[in-house]
């Protein structure tokens, strides 16, 4: 059967209690901890840094750490966040001067390395790199909000990044980010991905767990 990993995305959680926060939706079923990092320059929004992901881990949180970065540029941060206990890191590609390099920079510092695409970026910045690649995170709001509605035209984008993926024999994982709720999550498996992050259907929910059940409940159909 297809495992599929639910990553709640901390930018909805309650910032003055975080680790509870986290520890709170990892005991109701989230897979994976979705940390977005905004600088006010790549994206005009502004959120935390490595030392909350260091936080994090010193509170005892021990599930995986996502680390989304909308940072420009992104090489100086790729080492912190390994330092501070990230396991993924993704960035976009139109922040980085050679994708490549820090692409190797992820690895090299022991973590998962993925390329995040905003809708507008086609799917052939993929090329030369993707055999290098852990996961593929697709945008499917634009990146700087959350509680942004989902862009539909991305369905077809998820689609096509599947077969692109599948034609070439690899196992590269296709993260969606932005929009998905526990009505558009089946959808959007179907078009062939298999990690999700939420942030505003999670943590503005009063029950996380009947949150995730719900996701989990259209994903099993
Ligand atoms: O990267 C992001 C925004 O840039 C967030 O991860 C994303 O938007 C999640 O929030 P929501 O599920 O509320 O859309
Ligand atoms: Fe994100």
């Amino acid at each position: 059967m297809q495992e599929y990993l639910i990553a709640p995305s901390i930018l909805s959680a309650d910032f003055a209690r975080l680790g509870q926060d986290v520890e709170s939706v990892l005991q109701a079923g989230a897979d994976v901890v979705h940390f977005d990092v905004m600088d006010n320059h790549y994206v005009p929004n502004l959120t935390f840094g490595p030392m909350i992901c260091e936080a994090l881990r010193n509170y005892g949180i021990s599930a995986p750490i996502d680390v989304h970065l909308m940072v420009e540029p992104v090489d100086t941060l790729i080492g912190s966040f390994a330092d501070a206990g990230a396991d993924m890191i993704s960035f976009h590609p139109e922040a980085s001067r050679h994708v490549h390099r820090s692409i190797q920079l992820i690895k090299d510092k022991g973590c998962k390395p993925g390329l995040a695409l905003n809708p507008a970026t086609p799917l052939s910045v993929l090329d030369h790199v993707i055999e290098s690649l852990h996961h593929v995170l697709i945008m499917t709001v634009n990146p700087g909000f959350g509680g942004q509605a989902f862009i539909p035209e991305m369905q077809d984008k998820i689609r096509q990044l599947r077969t692109y993926i599948d034609e070439k024999g690899l196992n590269t994982v296709i993260e969606v980010d932005g929009g998905i709720k526990a009505d558009n999550i089946r959808h959007v498996a179907d078009a062939g991905a298999t990690m999700f992050v939420a942030g505003s259907a999670i943590f503005n929910q009063p029950d996380y767990a009947k949150a995730i059940h719900a996701f989990r409940q259209a994903l099993a159909q």
